[in-house]
């Protein structure tokens, strides 16, 4: 049974790490070769501890800290794996995602930086947790604060940070304007992949998560990132994501 798996000294079904390879504090991108760009130039002395499925972790230090990097892969089933094996299994306490999404107002442009407060979600993964019930899906409060003041400390004038809802869609080809339409109305920022995901194992596993989102697409607009800019352009996604894991409690 997936579910009662432990951590070997050769690590879990998607994890090639030995215990205590991982810091508690983890950056988490969608893309392997971004986690390895965040290992080179964003951790001190970074090494890697597993590449199962091309799926790249790596750990060093940031600030003096320990702090690791694992790619999380696309989509909610993947991003959810790969959580629950960190906070279960490797001791970690704390998951940001640092991801590219796609804006949906026209006051959120490409190159800003979108906090997602909430994930809303198209996946049935919010109503097969607890029985009955929808849950929320929403980042820890203490990360979600620290991300907020960095985000203020970092706007200069130029490229924005906002805070707000994004949905966290199944679909990446989803050509819905009126969907689009109707969560606009209600404050929703951006479309990504994983968020929603990553909330919902931090809640169940009793760790802290937040999703940092580089707008890399505009639904409305088609302005794009190239796929080089999405791999290299996130310095502010990353210095956001960093502050918060390194919050005090
Ligand atoms: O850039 P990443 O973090 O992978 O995030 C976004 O990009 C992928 C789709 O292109 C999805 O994973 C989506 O959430
Ligand atoms: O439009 C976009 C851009 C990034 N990620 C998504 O899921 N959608």
């Amino acid at each position: 049974m997936p579910g009662q798996v432990g951590t070997s000294v050769t690590g879990t079904p998607h994890i090639a790490a030995a215990p205590g390879d991982f810091a508690p504090l983890v950056l988490m991108p969608g893309d392997p070769r971004r986690a390895r760009r965040i290992a080179e130039t964003f951790l001190h002395g970074a090494r890697q501890v597993t590449d199962v499925r091309g799926i790249l972790g790596y750990t060093g230090s940031h600030q003096g800290v320990p702090m690791s990097v694992l790619a999380s892969g696309m989509g909610i089933p993947s991003v959810t794996i790969y959580a629950t094996e960190l906070f279960r299994h490797y001791g970690v306490r704390r998951i940001v995602r640092v991801g590219t999404a796609g804006a949906i107002p026209a006051s959120v442009a490409v190159r800003d930086v979108v906090v997602a407060s909430a994930a809303h979600t198209d996946s049935s993964l919010s109503r097969v947790l607890v029985d009955g019930v929808t849950l929320s899906l929403a980042p820890s409060y203490g990360l979600l604060r620290a991300a907020a003041d960095a985000a203020e400390r970092e706007f200069s004038g130029g490229e924005a940070v906002h805070v707000g809802p994004v949905l966290s869609s199944d679909h990446f080809y989803l050509d819905r304007p009126a969907l689009f339409d109707a969560l606009e109305r209600r404050g929703t920022l951006a479309v990504e992949m994983e968020a929603a995901g990553l909330y919902a194992v931090a809640c169940a596993e009793g760790g802290e998560a937040l999703a940092v989102l580089t707008v890399s697409d505009h639904l409305r607009t088609g302005d794009a990132l190239t796929a080089e800019e999405r791999e290299t352009d996130f310095d502010r996604t990353l210095r956001i994501a960093a502050t918060a894991l390194l919050t005090d409690d």
